[in-house]
């Protein structure tokens, strides 16, 4: 009996299988891609791998079947794109504005914030949010890169001279602080008490968030709901929520009875600055003439605290990781923040300065390429679709690469080797097709945050410059791990010593 039930099921599940996906099946013959079992695809050979074993499998995945890529992941299909050309029709395509299904593991803490909302909601709130990365209101935020840089150079002071150590969980409470400041207004001092149990919680939550993208279980809601780590993520999301609900509600009162511009910058009784926040700029503004709802506003404040803190954290750590394994770099990128800045290493840093610092911002940027912070790109295809007189299926993902492309050598010269001056538009002989280097993405649905970004990371960068030389441990060599942020298994590894002027 049981037998008869079984054979029932798996029949029943290849009816279904092929009537959803029949158009998919008849499409997805014109395209290379490894083979795979009835209705479980590659899954096997791709989840619950380790973060090494997976970039090895799309290596021999890229060598074997090119740069369009078709696989598939359960009953999901997803093509894995590492061409700039397709990559272009990508990114500049109006009918792609949809995220790919890993950004629903996002869902439940940021809800349809910038990041991964879609249609309407989308383009009206980009049309709100872009004036609050207007270089005016940027310029305010120097103060706070350049105060929290400093803590985290004096906070380093008891590691100097001490041998190896892990940067990364520290700068990671350096962007947090920095991006809880600007965002809200809050000034956490995660970075001097570690007790913010603020912090704790979005640390623990976008672990937890990270993690399912690797995990066979996790990945699937059906099967996450019944773990212990689901308990945990729905406990930590309503901790988050209710402290940015309070947040809201409190900056709502403040602004009712006083405008923004007459404010001053100091610290009121709950720790609120009284200075221009990104949040200010939610509560003054209007969508369809109506002012944003506080639900409205927790879902762009949650979405900058998750995109504007594990982006930055992991190019500081990996920009510093170069700059101390290549030591010419370093040395011209100390020459540039003396001759810019001076020789009085406390002496806060301004805009102007920072725009100066062109080496440091190549250095930046050949990090990215390297080690681009968001790893992987997703998009989902809404209505079938052409991309170079390909015909992709309505429901597949289109997952791009940036990470596999800075590996290639058709697009770039030596692509292992760390030379910043391969940005230097005035040196460099070489045309770079636009699409080929998007560590901040491209097209409408690029990084809001990447000016803010970049002047961040140049703050925080020659702050430690300033203060200290960087080398690295013998032999270490980071183990890259693709989650939604890209980060190294066995940590980034760095030595501190006293900078000599
Ligand atoms: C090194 C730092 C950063 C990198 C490399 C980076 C990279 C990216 C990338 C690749 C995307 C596109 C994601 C996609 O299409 O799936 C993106 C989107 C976004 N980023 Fe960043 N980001 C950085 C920092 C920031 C910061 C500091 C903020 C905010 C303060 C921010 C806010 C956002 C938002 C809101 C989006 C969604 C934009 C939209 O869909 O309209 N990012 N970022």
């Amino acid at each position: 009996m049981f037998g008869i039930y079984f054979i029932f099921l798996i029949f029943f599940t290849c009816f279904y299988f092929l009537k959803k996906h029949y158009r998919q099946l008849q499409l997805t013959g014109q395209f290379n891609g490894p083979p795979g079992l009835p209705i479980i695809g590659n899954g096997l050979e791709l989840v619950n791998k380790s973060p090494i074993e997976f970039i090895k499998i799309i290596e021999d995945y890229i060598g074997k079947y090119g740069k369009f890529i078709r696989i598939w992941l359960g009953n999901q299909l997803v093509f894995f794109m590492t061409d700039p050309k397709d990559i272009e029709v990508v990114l500049t395509s109006m009918q792609l504005l949809s995220k790919s299904t890993e950004y629903d593991f996002l869902k439940p803490w940021l809800n349809t914030g910038l990041l991964t909302s879609t249609g309407q909601k989308w383009v009206k709130r980009r049309k709100v949010l872009t004036p609050a990365f207007h270089f005016k209101i940027l310029d305010d935020f120097i103060e706070v890169f350049d105060k929290q840089s400093s803590i985290l150079t004096e906070n380093l002071r008891k590691l100097q001279g001490r041998g190896k150590f892990n940067i990364f969980p520290i700068t990671a409470l350096c962007t947090l602080d920095i991006i809880g400041e600007t965002a809200m207004g809050i000034s956490f001092n995660s970075q001097s008490d570690n007790n913010s149990s603020y912090i704790k919680n979005v640390n623990e939550l976008a672990d937890i968030i990270h993690r399912r993208s690797y995990d066979f279980i996790s990945r699937y809601d059906i099967l996450f709901k019944f773990t212990p780590t689901y308990r945990r993520q729905q406990e930590l999301i309503k901790l988050l929520h209710d402290f940015t609900d309070k947040v809201i509600v409190a900056r709502r009162e403040k602004l009712k009875n006083k405008p923004v511009s007459q404010q001053t910058d100091d610290t009121n009784d709950i720790g609120t600055k009284k200075k221009m926040a990104l949040l200010d700029l939610l509560l003054q503004a209007t969508v369809d003439g109506k002012p944003l709802t506080n639900e409205d506003i927790r879902e762009e404040i949650d979405t900058f605290m998750f995109e504007g803190h594990d982006t930055t954290n992991s190019a500081i750590a990996f920009t510093l990781y170069n700059i101390g394994k290549y030591k010419y770099v370093q040395q011209k990128c100390f020459d540039e923040i003396k001759r810019v800045i001076g020789d009085d290493r406390n002496k806060p840093i301004t805009m102007k300065e920072l725009n100066e610092l062109k080496y440091l911002e190549l250095v930046i940027k050949e990090t990215l390429r390297l080690y681009p912070s968001v790893p992987l790109i997703g998009r989902e295809v809404v209505e079938e679709m052409k991309i170079n007189e390909k015909i992709i299926p309505k429901g597949a993902n289109l997952i791009i690469g940036p990470y596999f492309m800075a590996r290639d050598p058709e697009i770039w010269t030596n692509p292992l080797e760390f030379i910043p001056e391969r940005f230097d538009t005035e040196t460099t002989a070489d045309k770079l097709n636009p699409y080929a280097y998007i560590p901040f993405s491209a097209g409408s649905r690029n990084c809001i945050g990447q000016k803010f970004a970049m002047l961040e990371l140049k703050s925080t960068v020659s702050k430690m410059l300033r203060h200290y030389f960087i080398s690295l441990p013998r032999n270490y060599q980071p183990e890259d791990c693709l989650e939604i942020v890209i980060k190294s298994k066995n940590g980034v590894m760095i030595q501190l010593d006293e900078r000599v002027y």
